[in-house]
């Protein structure tokens, strides 16, 4: 197998509300080894810490415990845990790709665009991102009457397919998806699945989210259990067996 290229060691998040001096426990003692190629389902229970373990990979949040280390393309290894904002910047652009389940884009700009615009960032020539977008905008059965409208005023289905095509449009060696399929069709879904399988077969490696077990079933390689801290309900068991993946 080739070496993995995330791996967490230990990794915790708690947040400390200054105001009220309280601590929020999250995301705790998490440990994965994720290999290119590979998916990892995230699961555990609401508000045991799912997203901010995938925010802490994305470093919208910063870890407060343990390591979390991504191996470069170049083969060095950096510890997202304590990386510079400024290292983070430039693994955003190149290295590491998100997908949420929620859409934010430039009012006015065409879907096609706000697809296309990650790879107009990255260099690539506008003709050329516009065919690419186009060409996933199909995959995704969005109407083609929709694309040079903004996707402002799309149903919330047709949001989370621009959204996914433009996250997706972008090949990145490490792919972060927090429920990016959540509100789709069963047709919709299943186009979703066949992208990230070739996504997968190109190497790409994935942490997930996906709150729909099938989807869980259809793409995952293994599975990462987050479990509340033992200091909330449900997280006692955590104390002696924490967050374990399951292969
Ligand atoms: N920015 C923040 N400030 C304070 N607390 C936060 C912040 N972000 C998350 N939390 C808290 O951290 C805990 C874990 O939240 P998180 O969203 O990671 O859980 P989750 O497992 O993804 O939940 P769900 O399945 O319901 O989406 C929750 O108690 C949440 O309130």
């Amino acid at each position: 197998m080739t070496p993995w290229i995330l791996k967490a060691d230990k990794l915790d998040k708690h947040f400390f509300l200054h105001e009220q001096a309280r601590r929020i426990p999250s995301t705790f003692q998490v440990d994965l080894e994720l290999h290119p190629g590979q998916l990892l389902a995230i699961t555990g229970p609401s508000g045991a810490g799912k997203s901010s373990l995938l925010k802490c990979v994305w470093r919208t949040y910063l870890p407060t415990g343990g390591h979390l280390w991504l191996r470069e393309a170049d083969g060095a290894l950096t510890d997202l845990a304590t990386a510079s904002e400024q290292h983070m910047l430039a693994l955003r652009r190149t290295e590491l790709g998100s997908v949420t389940q929620f859409l934010h884009c430039l009012p006015r700009k065409s879907a096609l665009d706000v697809v296309a615009q990650p790879l107009v960032d990255a260099g690539v020539p506008l003709a050329q991102a516009r065919e690419r977008a186009a060409e996933l905008l199909r995959r995704l059965n969005v109407p083609s009457h929709l694309w040079a409208v903004a996707p402002a005023t799309f149903s919330g289905g047709e949001q989370q397919r621009i959204n996914l095509a433009r996250g997706l449009i972008r090949p990145v060696r490490l792919l972060l998806l927090d429920e990016p399929t959540a509100s789709l069709d069963q047709v919709s879904r299943d186009c979703a699945i066949a992208l990230l399988r070739e996504l997968k077969a190109a190497g790409t490696a994935m942490l997930a989210i996906f709150h729909d077990p099938a989807l869980v079933s259809a793409l995952a390689d293994g599975e990462v259990r987050v479990l509340p801290h033992p200091s909330l309900p449900g997280g006692s068991a955590s104390a002696d067996q924490p967050h374990r993946q399951a292969a």
